[in-house]
């Protein structure tokens, strides 16, 4: 009989979790939750008090060190199961690493790619893919047909980009404003100044990819404020929310 998996992805602003009825994709969600970082004390005997006890649990980790053994204590007092964490490898689940140091990649980034390959697949004939994250910092990830993570960007995300003007100049003090094609406040300049930085840098992103591997890559954005970068993407962006959740859900199948 199948038990309950639990998959957690602790980013650099929240740590997210989900508990499905098995260890697969496709696998029923029964709880899910989100938290900051400074609250993970509250896990055991908040969220997590009344949860069915998984019988194992798979998670990624691009917070420190400290924070994941705040984690683990959580899993421990709260569940009987093992904290296992994925480390980047040169390949897994279907994705080849091409990057120079394969075990320096986020795990977070590897295993979104994961989970959008699977995805991507499972909708039709195999295509190159960019895959978008949108945190405290933004991923873009370029993977071709057959899998290869051909490499990715790095950005600041909303917040940090809007920290760093605040705290570099006088003048830019200002409440949060609207995405405008052509603002005239200091708001909406900066709000949108930041969402166009991102979708610039994507598209540039689905530029190259489309020109490397000669097709018209599948599309894929997740990642907390993914719903306000989505709809002023250009071309096809599916927004996925659980594309981290499905990757793990992919590894834990896949280790058996
Ligand atoms: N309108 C906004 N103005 C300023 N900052 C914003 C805005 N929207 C989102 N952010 C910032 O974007 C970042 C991503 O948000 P969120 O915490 O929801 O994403 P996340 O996917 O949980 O991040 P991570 O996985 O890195 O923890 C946060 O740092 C948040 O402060
Ligand atoms: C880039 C972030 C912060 C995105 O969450 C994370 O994946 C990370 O810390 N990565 C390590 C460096 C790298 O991926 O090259
Ligand atoms: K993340």
């Amino acid at each position: 009989m199948a038990s309950p998996f639990l998959a957690i992805d602790i980013g650099n602003t929240r740590l997210k979790w989900a508990l499905y009825d098995a260890a697969h994709p496709g696998a029923a969600l029964q709880a899910h939750g989100a938290e900051f970082l400074d609250h993970i004390e509250r896990l055991a005997d908040g969220p997590w008090a009344d949860l069915p006890a998984p019988g194992s649990m798979l998670g990624c980790v691009v917070a420190g060190d400290a924070v994941r053994r705040r984690a683990e204590e959580q899993i421990v007092e709260r569940f009987d199961c093992a904290p296992r964490w994925v480390v980047s490898s040169a390949a897994e689940a279907g994705i080849v690493n091409g990057y120079d140091h394969p075990t320096r990649l986020g795990a977070d980034r590897w295993v979104a790619m994961i989970g959008a390959r699977h995805r991507m697949l499972d909708a039709g004939p195999a295509r190159p893919m960019v895959v978008v994250m949108i945190g405290t910092a933004v991923t873009v990830e370029a993977i071709d047909a057959g899998g290869k993570f051909l490499g990715g960007l790095i950005l600041p995300g909303h917040g940090i980009m809007l920290r760093a003007l605040e705290s570099g100049t006088a003048g830019l003090h200002v409440p949060t404003g609207e995405v405008r094609e052509f603002p005239t406040n200091t708001s909406d300049a900066l709000t949108s100044g930041g969402t166009y930085a991102i979708a610039g840098a994507v598209e540039r992103m689905v530029q190259h990819v489309r020109s490397h591997c000669g097709a018209e890559p599948a599309c894929y954005m997740t990642g907390g404020a993914g719903w306000k970068m989505a709809p002023v993407m250009n071309g096809h962006f599916e927004l996925v929310e659980s594309l981290i959740m499905d990757g793990l859900l992919v590894i834990a199948q896949a280790r058996g």
